[in-house]
C-alpha cells in the first residue's frame, strides 16, 4: 500500500498528469490487485520480506513513506523544487531545449557544420541535466539511458514512462474462451478489445464503469489482469503437456497460470519464489485459475537443484531493478542507480547458473531455460546471459516462431562485446511496443555436463572476450569507448599483445614476491650527486648481474611450476 502512495505521490511530481491505474480499477479492487496487478513483474511491492537476510539486493527495501520528508525530497522533481523557491521555470523552453540538444547530438556532425560551437561534453551534460529536471530523474539514471539509447531515443523512452501502459488481461482458457470472456464484460460495460494478432489470450481494456479486479469472472477465475509484455516470456518457454516445468521466482503468479494453462493442468509445474508472504498471493492466484498440477515451493532459487527432479523447462523471471516499469512504478527514477544494476547482475547470473543446472539436455521434448527481467539495464540481460554461454553448455535460441516482435539483443555495449547470438534475444520498450520494458531471452541446454574450463577457472572465463580471434586491428581502430563521466567518445586502448601481457603477468608476479622492496631502484637525481660514483657504478654492476641471474632463474622456475595448481592459483589472482 505505501508504496503505491509512494508511486503516486512521484507521479503527481512529474510534469505530466497520468490517469493512474488505481483508478481504473476502483478501490474495492485495490485488495484483490495487489495478487494480480504487481504479478506481472513488480517485486513485493507492497510486502516487507519476512526473512531479511535472504532477500535479494534492495529488491523489497520498504517503499518512501509519505510522511518521510528525506524520501519526499528525493523523490520531488527538482521542478518543484525551484517552484517552491519561487523561480519560475518555463516548462515548455526546457523541453524544447532538451529536444533541441537531444537532436543536436544524434545529429553532431551536421549540428558543428551549422555552426554549433558548444564542445559535445557540453551539450551531453546540459542534456542530462534537463531531462533530469524535467522528467524527475537522477542524473546518474538520466545520464546511463542517454548513454544506453541514443539521445533522441532515451528521450522517446522518457516520455513514454510518463504514461501509464494500456491496462491488460489474459483470458484463463482452463476456464473460459476469449469470445465469451469479451462478451461476458461487455455486458458489465467493461469496453475489452483483442491486444494485437500476436496473442490468442489477451484483452485490453479502453474503458470500465466497473472494478476490473472484481467482477465475477475475475473472481471465478476466467482471467488475470497481466501487462501484455508479461505474456512473452511465456510465450517463448512453450511448455508442452506431461513435462515437469519450473517457474523459479515465481510469485505472485502472472507467468506461473500461464504456464499451467497452456501445459493443461498436466505434468508437474513447481512454482517457487523466495518470499513467504509472496508465496500467498501465489497460492490464491493458483487456486483461483483452477491449476491443479502446481507445486508451490517457498526456497531460495539457486538451493532448488538438491530438492527437484531434472527438469524439462525452467523460468527464470528474475528478481531485477525494474527499469523497464518506471511508468508503474516511479520511485525507480530516483531509487536505482549504476550499482544497484550490478548487484542484481550478481544474484542473477547466480539464479540462471543454478536454473541451468536442473534441466535435463537429454529431456525428449523440451531442455529450454527462458531468462527474462522487467529491466531495460544490459548488466541485468545480455551481461547475464552471456555469463551463462561462457560458464555452461548453453546456446540461445530463436523464439519468433512464438513472438514475431521485439527489438534485438544487444551484442555490444560501450566498451563490452557479448556473444553474436545475443541478437536472438529480445527487447520490449514502451517507446516502441507500448509495452513494460522487457528483455526475453531462450537458451537450449546442449550437455549436462558442467565446462571443466567454468569449473577450474571462472576468473579466466569472466575475462573471455567473445570473437577477439578475429578482431583484426581495423576493426580495433573503429572500436569506440565511452568516458564514465560525460558520455564523450574517446578511441579505445591498443590492445595488448600476449607479449605485453606475459611481461605484464611477470612484472606482476616479481612484485608480488616482494622483489621491489627488496632491491628498490635508486632515485636519478640521488646518483647524479653521488661523489663515490666508480664505488657505486660497481655495486650496480653487481646488483644488476644478480637481477638478471635472478630473472633467469625465475623464468626457469617459471615454465614448469605453470602446470602446478597453485602457480595456477597466484596467476589467477594476479590477473584478476
Ligand atoms: C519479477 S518478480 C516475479 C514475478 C512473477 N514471475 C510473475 O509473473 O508474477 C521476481 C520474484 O523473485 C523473487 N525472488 C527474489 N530472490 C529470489 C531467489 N533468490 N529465489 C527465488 N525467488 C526470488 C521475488 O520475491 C519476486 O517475487
Amino acid at each position: 500500500m505505501k508504496k503505491k502512495r509512494a508511486a503516486k505521490t512521484a507521479k503527481s511530481k512529474t510534469p505530466k498528469a497520468i490517469k493512474p491505474e488505481e483508478d481504473w480499477l476502483g478501490d474495492e479492487a485495490e485488495g484483490e490487485n495487489e495478487l494480480d496487478l504487481g504479478s506481472d513483474d513488480g517485486e513485493g511491492i507492497d510486502q516487507a520480506p519476512e526473512e531479511e537476510e535472504e532477500a535479494p539486493p534492495d529488491d523489497d527495501e520498504p517503499p518512501a513513506d509519505d510522511d518521510n520528508e528525506a524520501g519526499d525530497a528525493q523523490m520531488g522533481s527538482r521542478i518543484l523544487a525551484r517552484v517552491a523557491e519561487g523561480k519560475q521555470m518555463d516548462l515548455t523552453a526546457l523541453k524544447q531545449e532538451i529536444q533541441d540538444d537531444a537532436g543536436l547530438l544524434s545529429n553532431w556532425r551536421k549540428a558543428q557544420e551549422l555552426g554549433e560551437k558548444r564542445p559535445r561534453e557540453e551539450v551531453f551534460k546540459n542534456l542530462v541535466s534537463n531531462c533530469s529536471t524535467y522528467f524527475g530523474y537522477s542524473e546518474e539514471l538520466a545520464e546511463y539511458f542517454l548513454q544506453m539509447f541514443s539521445p533522441e531515443t532515451a528521450v522517446k523512452f522518457f516520455e513514454a514512462n510518463e504514461q501509464q501502459r494500456p491496462l491488460t488481461l489474459r483470458t484463463n482458457t482452463l476456464k473460459a474462451r476469449r469470445s465469451s470472456l469479451l462478451q461476458a464484460l461487455t455486458q458489465r460495460k467493461v469496453q475489452v478489445d483483442p491486444i494485437g494478432s500476436w496473442t490468442k489470450v489477451g484483452l485490453k481494456v479502453y474503458q470500465s464503469q466497473v472494478p476490473v479486479g472484481a467482477t465475477p469472472e475475475y473472481l471465478g477465475g476466467h482471467y488475470m489482469i497481466q501487462s501484455a509484455s508479461s505474456f512473452i516470456p511465456v510465450m517463448a518457454l512453450a511448455p508442452q503437456q506431461d513435462e515437469v516445468v519450473l517457474d523459479m521466482a515465481a510469485a505472485p503468479g502472472g507467468k506461473t497460470t500461464y504456464i499451467g494453462q497452456l501445459m493443461r493442468n498436466s505434468g508437474t509445474l513447481f512454482a517457487n519464489d523466495l518470499r513467504k508472504d509472496r508465496c500467498k498471493a501465489l497460492v490464491a492466484n493458483v487456486h483461483r485459475l483452477g491449476l491443479t498440477n502446481v507445486v508451490v515451493t517457498n526456497l531460495d532459487g539457486k538451493k532448488l537443484s538438491k530438492m527437484l527432479p531434472r527438469l524439462d523447462r525452467v523460468l527464470l523471471d528474475a528478481p531485477c531493478t525494474g527499469s523497464g516499469i518506471i511508468a508503474r512504478d516511479p520511485s525507480v527514477k530516483v531509487k536505482r542507480g549504476q550499482k544497484d544494476f550490478e548487484s542484481h547482475s550478481r544474484l542473477q547470473k547466480e539464479l540462471l547458473t543454478a536454473a541451468i543446472d536442473m534441466v535435463d539436455a537429454g529431456s525428449k521434448t523440451g531442455g529450454y531455460i527462458v531468462y527474462s527481467t522487467c529491466s531495460v539495464a544490459v548488466e541485468e540481460n545480455e551481461a547475464v546471459v552471456d555469463h551463462a554461454l561462457k560458464t555452461r553448455n548453453v546456446e540461445l535460441v530463436s523464439f519468433t516462431s512464438a513472438v514475431n516482435f521485439g527489438v534485438e539483443g544487444l551484442c555490444k555495449y560501450r566498451e563490452r562485446r557479448f556473444h553474436p547470438s545475443l541478437n536472438l534475444a529480445r527487447r520490449y520498450y514502451p517507446h516502441v511496443h507500448n509495452m513494460d520494458g522487457f528483455f526475453v531471452a531462450k537458451l537450449k541446454k546442449t550437455s549436462n555436463k558442467v565446462p571443466e574450463r567454468a569449473k577450474k577457472d571462472r576468473s579466466k572465463m569472466e575475462d573471455k572476450v567473445w570473437g577477439e580471434e578475429h578482431w583484426t586491428s581495423d576493426f580495433m581502430d573503429s572500436v569506440v569507448d565511452f568516458e564514465e563521466s560525460n558520455g564523450s567518445a574517446v578511441t579505445k586502448k591498443k590492445k595488448m599483445t600476449a607479449r605485453d601481457r606475459k611481461k605484464q603477468r611477470r612484472e606482476e608476479l616479481v612484485k608480488a614476491r616482494g622483489y621491489q622492496q627488496k632491491y628498490p631502484p635508486k632515485a636519478k637525481e640521488e646518483s647524479a650527486q653521488d661523489s663515490t660514483e666508480p664505488l657505486r657504478k660497481a655495486k650496480v654492476k653487481s646488483l644488476k648481474k644478480k637481477k638478471e641471474k635472478r630473472a633467469l632463474d625465475q623464468d626457469a622456475a617459471e615454465a614448469p611450476v605453470k602446470k602446478t595448481r597453485k602457480t595456477n592459483k597466484v596467476q589467477n589472482i594476479l590477473e584478476r
